[in-house]
């Protein structure tokens, strides 16, 4: 697996966030892999989370984020592959407790939900937390991954 590498996808509604985030990690000096979409035509978000997912299945990344309106919808799409635990999160809390209880690897942003600022914070955060493990392990193993 391509740990080191951050695959990113958008439908059109999380398009301005998704390129926002994507600069910012470039900036920070991490791998991205963009599954577009790569502009603001409006697309559908099942054909982003899956080809997110997928990419996380291959190991062409190690970890995921994905921007639509809501972030609900392309989540749905990404959680259908068992290789992904993808977390819809709206501030630095929620990523936090997604990485130490959950171990997800996958985050999901709501562009119509969260202000640029905040999802800058919230992808950091996300970033930078390890998984706690113990007992959280053995609730992730059940999730059957
Ligand atoms: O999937 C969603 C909702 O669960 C996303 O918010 C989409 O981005 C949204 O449905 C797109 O809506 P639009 O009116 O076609 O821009």
């Amino acid at each position: 697996m391509n740990a080191k590498v951050i695959a990113v996808a958008s439908d059109h509604a999380g398009f301005d966030l998704k390129e926002a985030l994507k600069s910012e990690l470039e900036a920070d000096g991490y791998a991205v892999l963009d599954l577009g979409t790569h502009n603001g035509d409006s697309v559908d978000y099942p054909d982003f989370g899956i080809a997110l997912a997928n990419a996380i299945a291959e190991g062409k990344a190690g970890q995921g984020l994905l921007v639509c309106g809501t972030g609900i919808g392309i989540s749905i799409a990404a959680n259908r592959n068992p290789a992904v635990r993808a977390a819809v999160c709206h501030d630095v809390t929620t990523a936090r407790l997604a990485r130490q209880h959950n171990d997800a690897n996958v985050l999901v942003l709501g562009s119509r939900i969260i202000g640029a600022s905040v999802a800058s914070e919230t992808l950091r955060a996300f970033l930078c937390t390890e998984f706690e493990g113990g007992r959280h392990a053995r609730r992730v193993e059940k999730l059957g991954l």
